[in-house]
């Protein structure tokens, strides 16, 4: 196994409910390495998305350590600088609320790339003809905009977004549960298939736990902002050693109780 792209250490988060705090993340340690996938189970309100939303930097008032490549990486938003941000990209569940919708494709997917300084205005284009390409999509759609486009098509355009930038690690929160199966199993293979060919690693924060076991090579299982259970996805499928996540496995469709 390569060294770990992404580590990070005892991150808490707690936010306010009335005069009580109340802790989303209590702890929590992972890491990924250089082309894995690692998934996140829990149900909902186990604090998946809080975790993803701490490593990307955008939860304020999180605690911890984060290290990518080695570097450490400020928690805090605000904190990292421009480079260290590029170097994490995140894709959200909904491909219609994450996608701007004034700008055509292009501008979508070209964005990043001028705010990091990537390229030139001409360079930038081609680039995003021959990302929009990569994630299966015909360049002319770049001159679209995200409503002219299906629910599959914008995800796709979400994943060409994050690419753009050359970052190291992947946040994948929920990023097929809002699409029908079909396009589901597109979407996994798409990001399997980009996984190969560049060595990413991905952090991959799901409910959905077929999902979580045809893409995800190791698997932290979350509940009440901590890791209960860990380990490679088959063994941690074929024999949960924790109620938690027995409970969950026993409840999946399919699953022979
Ligand atoms: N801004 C906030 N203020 C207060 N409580 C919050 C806030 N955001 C999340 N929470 C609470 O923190 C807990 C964890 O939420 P989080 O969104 O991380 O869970 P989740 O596992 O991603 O759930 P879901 O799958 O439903 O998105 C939940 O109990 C939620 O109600």
């Amino acid at each position: 196994m390569s060294a770990a792209m992404l580590e990070l250490a005892d991150a808490r988060l707690t936010y306010r409910r009335g005069a009580a705090r109340f802790a989303a993340l209590d702890g929590v340690s992972l890491s990924v390495a250089q082309g894995e996938c690692v998934g996140v189970i829990g149900e909902s309100g186990s604090g998946k998305s809080s975790l993803a939303r701490v490593i990307a930097g955008l939860a304020e008032g999180a605690t911890g350590t984060l290290r990518l490549a080695g570097e450490a990486v400020p928690i805090t938003p605000g904190a990292r600088r421009r480079e260290q941000c590029r170097r994490i990209q995140m894709v959200f569940q909904d491909p219609v609320g994450s996608l701007n919708p004034v700008l055509t494709i292009g501008a979508i997917i070209a964005e990043g790339m001028a705010i990091h300084g990537i390229g030139t205005r001409a360079e930038r284009r081609e680039r995003v003809a021959a990302l929009l390409a990569d994630v299966g999509l015909d360049p002319a759609l770049a001159a679209r905009r995200p409503h002219e486009l299906s629910g599959g098509q914008r995800q796709r355009v979400a994943i060409a977004r994050a690419l753009a930038v050359e970052p190291d690690l992947l946040l994948l929160d929920e990023p097929t549960s809002a699409l029908d199966l079909v396009v589901q199993a597109q979407i996994l293979n798409l990001l399997l298939a980009l996984q190969e060919a560049r060595g990413l690693a991905y952090l991959f924060i799901s409910h959905d736990l077929d999902v979580v076991r045809h893409l995800c090579h190791y698997v932290h299982v979350i509940t009440a902002g901590q890791i209960v259970e860990s380990g490679p996805t088959e063994a941690v499928f074929a024999a949960p050693q924790h109620p938690y996540t027995q409970g969950l496995i026993a409840a999946m469709p399919g699953a022979t109780r």
